[in-house]
């Protein structure tokens, strides 16, 4: 076939898609995921859960690991406050690139910094070179085995503050070992788990786990 799975997404969102509307690109791409071929985004439940804890947060700084093609950085930028903005860490050169055009075509290229490195390069970086003080939402969708190096290293750099929130994708489907026990056992954070429907399969149960930091800033 020569294309990517990720690129035919692209081209189908590039033809079906309305320029500059986020709400456009994320309704399309979840078409796309439901007629054409399945993709590992956030998807509509896992997607309702993010938009409600961004409109009720109002967060300044997002920081999101797995940026994928984009989608959940569409679905948290296009509910942003204006000067409001989201980090997102994306190691793979392929999936970058397209998230960068996705981006694009969603018009939140203003609020949206795609970076193609390893996130914990990035995450020890943060407060110098990508002018971060504190992270009001963090989003770990990225290597089920990254989100406990990633979140204890985001404690050791001092990014969070009372009331920041880090929510997790996948803690049941593929799993993310050790950081349910360690994020749970933290006196550091109010854990919530939510049920919802693994992306696209509406007979797959996975599940997402919100975290509230309450501990030392
Ligand atoms: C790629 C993949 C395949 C899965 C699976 O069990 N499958 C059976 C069912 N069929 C339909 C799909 C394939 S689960 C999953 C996955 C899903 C996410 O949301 C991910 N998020 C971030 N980083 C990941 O590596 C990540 C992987
Ligand atoms: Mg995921």
């Amino acid at each position: 076939k020569g294309t990517t799975r990720e690129q035919r997404a692209l081209k189908y969102l590039k033809e079906h898609a309305r320029q500059g509307d986020p709400d456009s690109v994320l309704e399309t791409f979840d078409e796309f995921c439901r007629t054409q071929e399945w993709a590992m985004n956030a998807a509509e439940e896992k997607g309702d859960i993010l938009d409600e804890i961004v409109r009720e947060l109002q967060p300044t700084t997002c920081l999101e690991l797995g940026t994928y093609c984009g989608y959940s950085a569409v679905r948290i930028a296009r509910n942003l406050s204006p000067s409001a903005r989201l980090i997102t860490i994306e190691v793979n050169p392929d999936y970058a690139a397209v998230a960068r055009e996705v981006v694009k075509l969603a018009g939140l290229q203003d609020k949206i910094e795609v970076i193609n490195l390893d996130s914990a390069d990035v995450i020890r970086e943060l407060k110098t070179k990508y002018d971060v003080t504190k992270l009001d939402l963090v989003f770990l969708d990225h290597w089920k085995y990254l989100y406990i190096r990633d979140i204890k290293l985001i404690e050791e750099e001092k990014l969070l503050k009372k009331g920041s929130v880090v929510f997790a994708d996948n803690v049941i489907i593929p799993g993310a070992p050790g950081y349910l026990e360690y994020i749970r056992g933290s006196k550091n954070y109010k854990s919530t788990f939510y049920s919802v429907h693994f992306e696209y399969m509406d007979d797959m149960k996975d599940g997402v786990e919100k975290s509230v930091y309450i501990g030392d800033e």
